[in-house]
Protein backbone atom coordinates (compact mmCIF):
# COMPACT_ATOMS: atom_id res chain seq x y z
CA UNK A 1 0.00 0.00 0.00
CA UNK A 2 1.48 3.41 -1.22
CA UNK A 3 1.25 6.34 1.58
CA UNK A 4 -0.50 9.58 0.58
CA UNK A 5 0.15 11.86 3.70
CA UNK A 6 3.53 11.85 5.30
CA UNK A 7 4.46 14.31 8.62
CA UNK A 8 7.63 14.29 9.43
CA UNK A 9 8.76 16.09 12.66
CA UNK A 10 5.77 19.04 11.62
CA UNK A 11 5.56 21.69 14.27
CA UNK A 12 2.84 24.65 14.34
CA UNK A 13 2.77 27.37 16.87
CA UNK A 14 0.42 30.40 16.84
CA UNK A 15 2.23 33.29 18.33
CA UNK A 16 6.46 33.76 19.32
CA UNK A 17 8.01 33.63 22.59
CA UNK A 18 6.83 32.63 25.94
CA UNK A 19 3.25 33.63 24.77
CA UNK A 20 3.01 31.33 21.65
CA UNK A 21 0.51 28.03 21.61
CA UNK A 22 2.19 24.95 20.28
CA UNK A 23 -0.96 23.70 18.63
CA UNK A 24 1.19 20.66 17.28
CA UNK A 25 4.36 19.64 18.14
CA UNK A 26 6.91 16.62 16.34
CA UNK A 27 4.34 14.70 14.72
CA UNK A 28 5.50 12.45 12.46
CA UNK A 29 2.97 9.96 10.73
CA UNK A 30 1.65 8.28 7.45
CA UNK A 31 -1.58 7.54 5.84
CA UNK A 32 -1.97 5.14 3.30
CA UNK A 33 -3.91 5.34 0.22
CA UNK A 34 -7.11 4.16 0.45
CA UNK A 35 -7.56 3.87 3.92
CA UNK A 36 -9.40 5.62 6.74
CA UNK A 37 -7.31 7.00 9.12
CA UNK A 38 -8.55 8.56 12.52
CA UNK A 39 -6.98 11.03 15.02
CA UNK A 40 -8.80 11.52 18.45
CA UNK A 41 -8.06 13.82 21.44
CA UNK A 42 -9.86 15.83 23.55
CA UNK A 43 -11.09 19.73 22.99
CA UNK A 44 -7.16 21.72 22.41
CA UNK A 45 -5.48 18.63 21.45
CA UNK A 46 -4.11 19.74 18.17
CA UNK A 47 -6.59 17.87 15.85
CA UNK A 48 -7.87 20.75 14.02
CA UNK A 49 -4.56 22.14 13.53
CA UNK A 50 -3.31 19.08 12.33
CA UNK A 51 -5.92 18.81 9.35
CA UNK A 52 -5.49 22.45 8.75
CA UNK A 53 -2.36 21.93 7.89
CA UNK A 54 -3.04 19.02 5.61
CA UNK A 55 -4.92 21.19 3.24
CA UNK A 56 -2.75 23.77 3.41
CA UNK A 57 -5.66 26.06 5.20
CA UNK A 58 -2.40 26.82 7.90
CA UNK A 59 0.99 26.72 6.93
CA UNK A 60 4.17 24.07 9.08
CA UNK A 61 6.62 26.26 11.29
CA UNK A 62 9.22 23.45 10.88
CA UNK A 63 8.99 20.20 9.38
CA UNK A 64 8.00 18.42 5.96
CA UNK A 65 4.67 17.47 5.41
CA UNK A 66 3.83 15.61 1.66
CA UNK A 67 0.80 15.09 0.09
CA UNK A 68 -0.08 12.82 -2.44
CA UNK A 69 3.73 13.31 -3.55
CA UNK A 70 3.79 17.58 -3.56
CA UNK A 71 6.05 19.15 -0.68
CA UNK A 72 3.57 21.33 1.40
CA UNK A 73 5.37 22.65 3.77
CA UNK A 74 7.39 24.08 0.72
CA UNK A 75 4.97 25.55 -1.57
CA UNK A 76 3.68 29.17 -1.40
CA UNK A 77 -0.31 30.14 -1.43
CA UNK A 78 -0.55 29.92 -5.43
CA UNK A 79 1.03 26.17 -5.71
CA UNK A 80 -1.29 25.68 -2.58
CA UNK A 81 -4.18 26.61 -4.40
CA UNK A 82 -3.34 24.05 -6.75
CA UNK A 83 -3.55 21.22 -4.30
CA UNK A 84 -6.77 22.18 -2.44
CA UNK A 85 -9.35 20.59 -4.83
CA UNK A 86 -7.58 17.30 -4.10
CA UNK A 87 -8.31 17.40 -0.47
CA UNK A 88 -12.54 17.81 0.61
CA UNK A 89 -13.42 18.67 3.74
CA UNK A 90 -16.55 17.78 5.67
CA UNK A 91 -16.97 20.08 9.30
CA UNK A 92 -19.71 20.24 12.47
CA UNK A 93 -21.68 22.48 11.35
CA UNK A 94 -21.57 21.75 7.98
CA UNK A 95 -20.50 25.14 6.66
CA UNK A 96 -23.41 25.34 3.97
CA UNK A 97 -24.45 28.48 2.21
CA UNK A 98 -27.90 29.49 3.58
CA UNK A 99 -29.28 31.44 0.78
CA UNK A 100 -27.97 28.82 -2.15
CA UNK A 101 -30.10 25.97 -2.47
CA UNK A 102 -28.61 22.64 -2.20
CA UNK A 103 -27.75 22.06 -5.92
CA UNK A 104 -25.95 25.36 -5.56
CA UNK A 105 -24.11 24.70 -2.38
CA UNK A 106 -22.67 21.14 -3.92
CA UNK A 107 -21.98 23.03 -7.29
CA UNK A 108 -20.39 25.77 -6.06
CA UNK A 109 -16.45 24.51 -5.75
CA UNK A 110 -17.30 23.26 -9.37
CA UNK A 111 -18.30 26.99 -10.02
CA UNK A 112 -15.07 28.23 -8.60
CA UNK A 113 -12.56 25.28 -10.66
CA UNK A 114 -14.48 27.05 -13.96
CA UNK A 115 -16.70 23.96 -14.52
CA UNK A 116 -19.16 25.00 -17.43
CA UNK A 117 -23.06 24.92 -16.46
CA UNK A 118 -23.56 21.22 -18.60
CA UNK A 119 -20.76 19.46 -17.41
CA UNK A 120 -21.34 20.95 -13.39
CA UNK A 121 -25.36 19.83 -13.78
CA UNK A 122 -24.22 16.37 -14.47
CA UNK A 123 -21.61 15.96 -11.78
CA UNK A 124 -23.99 18.03 -9.26
CA UNK A 125 -27.03 15.29 -9.85
CA UNK A 126 -24.83 12.31 -9.85
CA UNK A 127 -23.21 13.39 -6.27
CA UNK A 128 -26.56 14.12 -4.79
CA UNK A 129 -27.92 10.79 -6.13
CA UNK A 130 -24.78 8.40 -4.35
CA UNK A 131 -25.55 11.04 -1.02
CA UNK A 132 -29.41 9.86 -0.96
CA UNK A 133 -30.83 13.39 -1.43
CA UNK A 134 -31.92 13.42 -5.40
CA UNK A 135 -34.91 14.72 -4.27
CA UNK A 136 -33.82 17.86 -2.22
CA UNK A 137 -31.95 19.81 -5.28
CA UNK A 138 -33.84 22.27 -4.91
CA UNK A 139 -33.98 22.71 -0.92
CA UNK A 140 -32.77 25.47 1.31
CA UNK A 141 -30.35 24.22 4.21
CA UNK A 142 -32.45 25.26 6.43
CA UNK A 143 -35.79 22.82 5.19
CA UNK A 144 -33.29 19.80 5.69
CA UNK A 145 -32.34 17.98 8.98
CA UNK A 146 -28.22 18.37 10.15
CA UNK A 147 -28.19 14.68 8.58
CA UNK A 148 -29.34 15.57 5.63
CA UNK A 149 -26.84 18.71 5.60
CA UNK A 150 -23.85 16.71 6.34
CA UNK A 151 -25.02 14.54 2.81
CA UNK A 152 -24.90 17.62 1.14
CA UNK A 153 -21.68 18.82 2.92
CA UNK A 154 -20.30 15.30 1.48
CA UNK A 155 -21.36 15.59 -1.95
CA UNK A 156 -19.87 19.43 -2.17
CA UNK A 157 -16.46 18.18 -0.68
CA UNK A 158 -16.63 15.14 -3.54
CA UNK A 159 -17.59 17.40 -5.74
CA UNK A 160 -13.80 18.06 -7.24
CA UNK A 161 -13.30 14.41 -7.34
CA UNK A 162 -10.09 14.74 -4.10
CA UNK A 163 -8.37 11.66 -3.51
CA UNK A 164 -8.49 12.71 0.42
CA UNK A 165 -11.35 13.24 2.34
CA UNK A 166 -11.34 15.36 6.23
CA UNK A 167 -13.78 14.53 7.88
CA UNK A 168 -13.30 17.29 11.20
CA UNK A 169 -15.78 16.18 13.66
CA UNK A 170 -18.06 15.53 10.86
CA UNK A 171 -21.05 13.68 13.34
CA UNK A 172 -20.29 15.80 16.84
CA UNK A 173 -23.33 17.50 16.14
CA UNK A 174 -25.61 14.56 14.78
CA UNK A 175 -28.40 12.30 17.23
CA UNK A 176 -26.53 8.79 17.67
CA UNK A 177 -28.72 7.22 14.66
CA UNK A 178 -28.01 9.86 11.66
CA UNK A 179 -24.28 9.34 12.81
CA UNK A 180 -24.65 5.98 12.19
CA UNK A 181 -25.98 6.77 8.68
CA UNK A 182 -23.20 9.29 8.10
CA UNK A 183 -20.88 7.01 9.21
CA UNK A 184 -21.95 4.27 7.12
CA UNK A 185 -21.87 6.98 3.78
CA UNK A 186 -18.32 7.79 4.76
CA UNK A 187 -17.21 4.24 4.59
CA UNK A 188 -19.46 3.92 0.81
CA UNK A 189 -17.18 6.93 -0.54
CA UNK A 190 -14.03 5.01 0.83
CA UNK A 191 -14.92 1.65 -0.49
CA UNK A 192 -16.79 2.88 -3.28
CA UNK A 193 -14.79 5.80 -4.75
CA UNK A 194 -11.40 4.55 -3.01
CA UNK A 195 -11.12 7.88 -1.72
CA UNK A 196 -8.86 8.62 1.52
CA UNK A 197 -10.13 9.56 4.77
CA UNK A 198 -8.81 11.16 7.69
CA UNK A 199 -11.53 11.60 10.37
CA UNK A 200 -11.09 13.73 13.23
CA UNK A 201 -12.57 13.26 16.49
CA UNK A 202 -13.24 13.31 20.30
CA UNK A 203 -15.41 9.73 20.09
CA UNK A 204 -14.12 6.74 20.13
CA UNK A 205 -17.25 5.01 18.82
CA UNK A 206 -16.46 6.72 15.38
CA UNK A 207 -12.98 5.70 15.32
CA UNK A 208 -13.97 1.88 16.20
CA UNK A 209 -17.08 2.17 13.85
CA UNK A 210 -14.78 3.65 10.86
CA UNK A 211 -11.10 3.58 10.70
CA UNK A 212 -8.49 0.91 10.91
CA UNK A 213 -5.89 3.11 12.38
CA UNK A 214 -5.77 5.69 14.62
CA UNK A 215 -3.26 8.30 16.33
CA UNK A 216 -4.66 9.34 19.71
CA UNK A 217 -3.51 13.36 20.52
CA UNK A 218 -2.56 15.21 23.64
CA UNK A 219 -1.31 18.41 23.76
CA UNK A 220 -0.28 18.76 20.79
CA UNK A 221 1.39 15.75 20.34
CA UNK A 222 0.94 11.89 18.67
CA UNK A 223 0.59 9.75 21.85
CA UNK A 224 -0.21 6.46 20.59
CA UNK A 225 -0.59 5.13 16.61
CA UNK A 226 -1.27 1.95 15.53
CA UNK A 227 -4.25 -0.41 14.50
CA UNK A 228 -7.39 0.63 16.26
CA UNK A 229 -7.94 -2.77 17.96
CA UNK A 230 -4.26 -2.81 19.13
CA UNK A 231 -4.51 1.14 20.96
CA UNK A 232 -7.80 0.71 22.20
CA UNK A 233 -7.40 -3.03 23.57
CA UNK A 234 -4.13 -2.14 25.42
CA UNK A 235 -4.38 1.28 25.71
CA UNK A 236 -0.76 2.51 27.22
CA UNK A 237 -1.71 6.20 27.85
CA UNK A 238 -3.89 7.47 30.79
CA UNK A 239 -5.72 9.68 28.21
CA UNK A 240 -5.96 6.80 25.73
CA UNK A 241 -7.93 4.61 28.71
CA UNK A 242 -10.46 7.12 29.33
CA UNK A 243 -11.52 7.15 25.65
CA UNK A 244 -12.09 3.29 26.01
CA UNK A 245 -13.63 4.31 29.29
CA UNK A 246 -16.06 6.60 28.06
CA UNK A 247 -16.87 4.16 25.18
CA UNK A 248 -17.17 1.13 27.24
CA UNK A 249 -17.29 2.45 30.82
CA UNK A 250 -15.47 -0.93 31.27
CA UNK A 251 -13.37 1.13 34.05
CA UNK A 252 -14.58 2.01 37.70
CA UNK A 253 -14.57 5.68 38.79
CA UNK A 254 -12.14 6.57 41.70
CA UNK A 255 -15.70 6.92 43.95
CA UNK A 256 -16.74 3.80 42.67
CA UNK A 257 -13.45 1.82 43.14
CA UNK A 258 -13.45 2.84 46.79
CA UNK A 259 -17.07 1.82 47.21
CA UNK A 260 -15.79 -1.51 45.67
CA UNK A 261 -12.96 -1.54 48.45
CA UNK A 262 -14.87 -1.07 51.00
CA UNK A 263 -17.56 -4.33 50.38
CA UNK A 264 -15.15 -6.93 48.89
CA UNK A 265 -12.20 -8.32 50.74
CA UNK A 266 -8.91 -8.64 48.54
CA UNK A 267 -6.82 -6.97 46.42
CA UNK A 268 -8.44 -4.68 43.52
CA UNK A 269 -6.77 -5.09 40.31
CA UNK A 270 -8.27 -4.26 36.54
CA UNK A 271 -7.17 -6.33 33.97
CA UNK A 272 -7.58 -5.89 30.08
CA UNK A 273 -9.41 -8.34 28.23
CA UNK A 274 -8.15 -9.07 24.74
CA UNK A 275 -7.69 -11.84 21.99
CA UNK A 276 -5.13 -12.99 24.15
CA UNK A 277 -7.00 -13.54 27.56
CA UNK A 278 -9.70 -15.44 24.99
CA UNK A 279 -12.48 -13.40 27.20
CA UNK A 280 -11.86 -14.11 30.66
CA UNK A 281 -11.02 -17.98 30.26
CA UNK A 282 -6.49 -18.00 30.44
CA UNK A 283 -7.16 -15.02 33.02
CA UNK A 284 -9.02 -17.78 35.43
CA UNK A 285 -6.52 -20.30 34.42
CA UNK A 286 -3.64 -18.30 35.45
CA UNK A 287 -5.56 -17.04 39.04
CA UNK A 288 -6.43 -20.62 39.40
CA UNK A 289 -2.73 -21.78 39.04
CA UNK A 290 -1.42 -19.80 42.01
CA UNK A 291 -4.89 -20.70 43.97
CA UNK A 292 -5.86 -17.08 43.83
CA UNK A 293 -9.31 -16.53 43.70
CA UNK A 294 -10.77 -13.75 41.58
CA UNK A 295 -14.42 -11.99 42.02
CA UNK A 296 -15.37 -10.34 39.18
CA UNK A 297 -17.05 -6.96 40.74
CA UNK A 298 -16.54 -4.98 37.70
CA UNK A 299 -16.25 -4.84 34.12
CA UNK A 300 -16.95 -4.78 30.26
CA UNK A 301 -16.28 -6.61 27.34
CA UNK A 302 -17.14 -5.57 23.74
CA UNK A 303 -15.55 -6.09 20.48
CA UNK A 304 -13.75 -4.32 17.67
CA UNK A 305 -14.17 -6.28 14.28
CA UNK A 306 -14.73 -9.51 15.94
CA UNK A 307 -12.05 -9.15 17.96
CA UNK A 308 -12.78 -8.89 22.52
CA UNK A 309 -11.60 -6.20 23.97
CA UNK A 310 -12.53 -4.39 27.62
CA UNK A 311 -11.56 -4.97 31.25
CA UNK A 312 -12.01 -6.64 34.24
CA UNK A 313 -11.97 -5.52 37.12
CA UNK A 314 -11.26 -8.23 40.11
CA UNK A 315 -10.74 -8.56 43.95
CA UNK A 316 -8.36 -11.32 44.63
CA UNK A 317 -8.13 -13.03 47.74
CA UNK A 318 -4.95 -15.39 48.54
CA UNK A 319 -1.58 -15.36 49.86
CA UNK A 320 -0.14 -12.69 49.19
CA UNK A 321 2.59 -14.01 47.62
CA UNK A 322 0.59 -16.23 45.27
CA UNK A 323 -1.37 -12.85 44.33
CA UNK A 324 1.73 -11.34 43.38
CA UNK A 325 3.23 -14.32 41.36
CA UNK A 326 -0.79 -14.55 39.46
CA UNK A 327 0.15 -10.66 38.74
CA UNK A 328 3.50 -11.26 37.19
CA UNK A 329 2.04 -13.87 35.39
CA UNK A 330 -0.80 -11.81 34.37
CA UNK A 331 1.64 -8.76 33.24
CA UNK A 332 3.33 -11.44 30.62
CA UNK A 333 0.36 -11.66 28.35
CA UNK A 334 -2.18 -8.35 29.49
CA UNK A 335 -2.44 -5.11 31.42
CA UNK A 336 -2.81 -4.87 34.43
CA UNK A 337 -3.68 -1.85 37.15
CA UNK A 338 -3.46 -1.89 40.80
CA UNK A 339 -4.17 0.73 43.22
CA UNK A 340 -1.78 0.67 45.65
CA UNK A 341 -3.99 4.31 47.02
CA UNK A 342 -6.72 1.36 48.07
CA UNK A 343 -4.05 -0.46 49.93
CA UNK A 344 -3.68 2.43 51.90
CA UNK A 345 -7.33 3.79 52.83
CA UNK A 346 -8.05 -0.17 53.31
CA UNK A 347 -5.45 -0.33 56.59
N1 LIG B 1 -5.29 30.55 14.92
C1 LIG B 1 -4.90 30.26 16.17
N2 LIG B 1 -4.28 31.17 16.93
C2 LIG B 1 -3.85 30.89 18.18
N3 LIG B 1 -4.03 29.70 18.78
C3 LIG B 1 -4.65 28.74 18.08
C4 LIG B 1 -5.14 28.97 16.75
N4 LIG B 1 -5.72 27.81 16.30
C5 LIG B 1 -5.62 26.92 17.32
N5 LIG B 1 -4.99 27.48 18.38
C6 LIG B 1 -4.67 26.80 19.66
O1 LIG B 1 -4.03 25.58 19.36
C7 LIG B 1 -4.42 24.55 20.25
C8 LIG B 1 -4.96 23.38 19.47
O2 LIG B 1 -6.20 23.76 18.87
P1 LIG B 1 -7.02 22.82 17.87
O3 LIG B 1 -8.24 23.58 17.46
O4 LIG B 1 -6.13 22.32 16.83
O5 LIG B 1 -7.42 21.64 18.84
P2 LIG B 1 -8.53 20.52 18.64
O6 LIG B 1 -7.95 19.27 19.16
O7 LIG B 1 -9.02 20.54 17.24
O8 LIG B 1 -9.67 21.01 19.62
P3 LIG B 1 -11.19 21.40 19.28
O9 LIG B 1 -11.86 20.12 18.97
O10 LIG B 1 -11.66 22.05 20.54
O11 LIG B 1 -11.10 22.36 18.11
C9 LIG B 1 -5.42 25.19 21.20
O12 LIG B 1 -4.73 25.58 22.37
C10 LIG B 1 -5.92 26.40 20.44
O13 LIG B 1 -6.33 27.42 21.32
Amino acid sequence: MSEIIRLEGVHKSFGEGPGAVHAVEDVTLTIDRGEIFGVIGYSGAGKSTLVRLINGLETVTSGRLVVDGAEISAMREKQLRGVRPEIGMIFQQFNLFPSKTVAENVAYPLRVAGWDKARREARVAELLSFVGLADKARARPTQLSGGQKQRVGIARALASEPKILLADEATSALDPETTRDILGLLRCVNAELGITIVVITHEMDVVKYLCRRVAVMERGRVVELGEVYDVFSRPRQEVTRRFVGTSLRDRPSPEVLTRLADTHPGTLVTVGIQEETGSSARLMRTLGEHQVDGAIVYGGITEIGERPFGSLTLALTGEDGAIRQALADLSTYTTVQEYPELKELQR
